[in-house]
């Protein structure tokens, strides 16, 4: 379980984007962020990645003060947590499956990131994946090639590949069309019932929170103004983002 009390982020010019966030996330639940820009989604997704610091507050996974654990607790939130980004980073040059298979920074050993190299069963497994996110055709695709959402399903699939348990989805489906958007969310939310991740997603549109996640978490003003089943928002809910 993800266990996050007392989150502040203060920027160095006094701002405070992240005002004593208090989030528990249980393994397999779908939880879709929402607020208006400049609330503190995609700080709050950052934060849990552990890519900014945080200026106060304990951060526990399974019970283990990761903060506490300093560098040892970074990795094991870089090794667990995939953060994906609105665009995601993958190397143009390299077909799809290559993307899957070489990973990020955090996620391979430096040899294979500069060689390429991969074990047979890792192949295996990459092409397995790809394959139950409808990419098998795409494997060999170089992925400047590949639209964006193909671009969103590989840096999913590389996440899974490289043991995520959990995933941070920072507006996976912006920019989208809506048969896209639609594939994508409903293979986040499958993750979730087939293999227990976790995923906590940055979402713009209300209506496909509201249709996909469990848990709807309204930000304003970097403090949470709800936090609620999965349902339709009410207008006064609407109101308070
Ligand atoms: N590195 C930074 N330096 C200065 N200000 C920052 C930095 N990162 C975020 N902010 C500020 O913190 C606030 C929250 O930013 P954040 O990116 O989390 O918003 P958001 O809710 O994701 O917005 P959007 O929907 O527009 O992406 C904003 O006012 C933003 O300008």
């Amino acid at each position: 379980m993800i266990k996050i009390e007392h989150l502040t982020k203060q920027l160095p010019a006094g701002q405070k984007v992240l005002d004593d966030i208090n989030l528990q996330v249980h393994p397999g639940e779908f939880i879709a962020v929402l607020g208006g820009s400049g609330s503190g989604k995609s700080m709050l997704l950052k934060c849990m990645a552990m890519q900014e610091e945080w200026s106060s507050g304990s951060y526990k996974l399974d019970g283990v003060d990761v903060r506490k654990k300093g560098l040892a607790g970074k990795m094991k939130v870089r090794r667990e947590f995939a953060y994906l980004a609105e665009s995601p980073m993958l190397n143009p040059n390299r077909s799809a499956l290559k993307n899957v298979l070489v990973g990020t920074r955090h996620q391979t050993p430096w040899w294979r990131m500069l060689t390429g190299m991969v074990r047979n069963d890792d192949y295996m497994g990459a092409m397995d994946v790809l394959e139950k996110l409808g990419l098998l055709d795409k494997a060999h695709t170089k992925a400047e090639h590949l639209s964006g959402g193909e671009k969103q399903r590989v840096a999913i699939a590389r996440a899974l590949v490289h043991g995520a348990k959990v995933i941070l989805a920072d507006e996976p489906v912006t920019g989208l069309d809506p048969h896209s958007a639609e594939i994508i969310l409903k293979d986040l939310k499958a993750l979730c019932s087939t293999r227990g991740i976790t995923i906590v997603t940055v979402l713009t549109q209300a209506d496909w929170a509201e249709r996909f996640a469990d848990r709807l978490v309204g930000l304003n003003g970097g403090d949470i103004v709800f936090d609620i089943t999965g349902r339709r928002l009410m207008q006064r809910e609407k109101m308070m983002l």
